[in-house]
């Protein structure tokens, strides 16, 4: 049932419990501060009452969430979507990172060095860096027997790459080796199960009397006058959820939106913080036109303007080596021995990441315009036949590319401007870097091309897949409010600061992927962890708004 809002107060209401919210929660509750995390959507993991299991997991404290070869099953009913976001994500307890492969890359140095301003380089990263992974350590094997299975695709593609010249690292080993390396793929599991942030930083901030978590309560816009925010607005979503306005610490509280690349932005946008046309949209809408903040106290900034994603562009080859090992039929019906091998001992088939991941391999390519870019092959077995495997080239950090998303009179946050290769240097690193790996994947003995064709060039390959969020889409949204010490109201591009607060506010902070200025290397959720570490030690290090201030526009 639902609970209205009591009066009670928090140093810090944390919005959104994905990524960034969870670790930057956990923090703030660990440094003493009463914190209240809300999430709109439903528990997922079983640790913190999530429901959602095949009947062979009835009677243990797992969900499809926990079990990595239910992996492929997370989405099978919709229940973990954002209806209202316009690309997949997750909306339910852990966000991201309940949803999502778990792969795990301690950052390359240019993540931070090429992307970030002054005071978020990577040596200014390190401390926290090592923090997240002596928190989440990680695997890449993540059966406790200690064994890897299913194995075939990832022996002969790596054969190939071993013939070609790539090095192999373990890769949270060598986070420097980022050219010509490859690795076998790295996940936040532990025991066989789903770790990362929620059984980690979520675990201990549920365990302070100082720590409040809400599922299914949804938040609407915080509340503000000028600059001062005092609290939000939260809608139940049923469930266990709340409703009512809920209100930070009077003077001394503040509001931290973690809720993702869009639904930050939306945040933003219902808050009257954004570009003027946008807010406008708001304004004109049936749900918040008549409440909004006036127009006097709208905050311009850039949000939604500098958005960027991996570029995904797949490619398939196939061989008769590999395995396609059935993980779909693993929910209704799976192979009693790999079953019991789960449920018993944490091992064995179930414990591989659904669709189970070959070798991922990275390259550097020089830009034609003087830039580095990198890419990382993210290879899995899944494609037109059983024997097929498809490899995504992400091209990823030092992309200059960038895009923009917006919201639409429902409320619904769109991507109107696709971040994908928009720029030459972009597309013709695209095309070099396929280029490349055409000719070392020929190296396997035995391997078939499906996409693209021996005939087809590079160039027409890279040409023929559109640049739209329906063929590129990467999952790695990032950039909607992006950090720098350029003040977006002055025509600069940040929304946020050095301490991630928002520009023309003395409260309201962004610590989730939106403040990303750029993608990273590999897949972003480990950068994501270390940056909300360091935006904790930010915020808490700031001295508290002046009282007096808060009545000022
Ligand atoms: C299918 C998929 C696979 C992926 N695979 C990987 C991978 O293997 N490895 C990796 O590193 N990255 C992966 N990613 C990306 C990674 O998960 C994201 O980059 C990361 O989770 C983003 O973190 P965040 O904190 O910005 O937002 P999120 O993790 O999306 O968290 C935002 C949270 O806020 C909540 N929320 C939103 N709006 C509101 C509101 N108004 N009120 C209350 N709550 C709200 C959402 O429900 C959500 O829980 C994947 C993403 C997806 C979708």
């Amino acid at each position: 049932a639902c609970t209205p809002a009591d009066s009670k107060t928090y140093d810090y209401i944390v919005v959104g419990s994905g990524a960034g919210g969870i670790v930057v929660a956990d923090k703030l509750s660990e440094a003493g501060k009463s914190v209240l995390l809300l999430e709109r959507g439903p528990p997922s993991t079983g640790k913190f009452n999530g429901t959602q299991k095949p009947s062979w997991l009835s009677g243990t404290n797992l969900t499809r969430y926990d079990v990595p070869g239910l992996f492929n099953q997370i989405w099978a009913d919709g229940v973990p979507s954002c209806p209202d976001t316009g690309v997949q994500a997750g909306c339910v307890l852990g966000g991201g990172v309940a949803v999502n492969s778990a792969l795990y890359w301690k950052p390359h140095p240019d993540d931070w060095d090429v992307n970030f301003p002054t005071g978020w380089k990577s040596t200014d990263m390190a401390k926290y860096t090592d923090s997240v992974f002596s928190r989440i350590p990680g695997t890449y094997i993540p059966s406790k027997d200690g064994k890897l299975y299913l194995q075939q695709a990832y022996d002969t593609v790596s054969k190939g790459l071993d013939s070609a010249g790539f090095k192999y690292v373990v890769a949270n080993d060598a986070p420097t080796s980022k050219n010509m390396s490859y690795a076998h793929p790295a996940f936040y599991i532990a025991n066989g199960e789903r770790h990362g942030p929620l059984r980690s930083y979520l675990e201990t901030a549920y365990a302070r009397s100082n720590f409040a978590l809400y599922t299914d309560s949804n938040v609407r816009r915080v509340v503000r006058t000028g600059g001062h925010v005092t609290g939000v607005e939260v809608q139940c979503n049923g469930g266990n959820g709340h409703s009512g306005t809920i209100n930070v610490t009077p003077g001394t509280g503040r509001v931290i939106l973690a809720a993702g690349t869009f639904g930050t932005a939306r945040l933003l946008f219902r808050s009257g913080i954004g570009p003027t046309d946008i807010l406008n949209v708001v304004k004109g809408s049936s749900t918040d036109g008549s409440t909004m903040i006036s127009t006097d106290q709208w905050i311009n900034l850039p949000v939604g303007s500098n958005v960027n994603d991996h570029v995904g562009t797949d490619i398939q080859i196939s061989h008769p080596n590999v395995v396609n090992y059935d993980f779909y039929g693993a929910w209704s019906n799976p192979v009693s021995a790999d079953k019991d091998a789960y449920l018993n001992k944490r091992s064995g088939a179930l414990t591989v990441v659904a669709p189970n991941l070959g070798p991922i391999a990275w390259t550097m390519v020089n830009g034609t315009d003087g830039k580095v870019r990198h890419i990382q092959w993210q290879m899995r077995v899944e494609g037109r036949s059983n024997t097929a495997m498809t490899i995504t080239q992400y091209l990823g950090m030092g992309t200059t590319s960038r895009g923009k998303i917006d919201i639409q009179a429902n409320m619904n946050t769109r991507v109107v401007t696709a971040p994908y290769l928009r720029d030459a240097a972009d597309k013709q690193a695209a095309i070099d870097g396929l280029e490349a790996m055409r000719g070392y994947l020929s190296k396997i003995s035995g391997v078939s091309w499906i996409t693209p064709t021996a005939s087809q060039t590079s160039q027409a390959f890279i040409n023929s897949v559109p640049a739209t969020v329906a063929s590129r889409n990467s999952n790695h949204w990032v950039g909607s409010a992006t950090i720098g010490s350029d003040d977006g109201r002055t025509g600069g591009k940040a929304v946020v600061d050095l301490d991630t607060k928002v520009y023309g506010t003395d409260n309201l902070f962004v610590v989730d992927a939106s403040i990303f200025p750029g993608i990273t290397t590999g897949n972003p959720s480990a950068a994501i962890f270390i940056a909300a570490e360091k935006a904790a030690d930010r915020i808490l290090a700031l001295a508290a708004p002046a009282q007096g201030r808060r009545f000022k526009a």
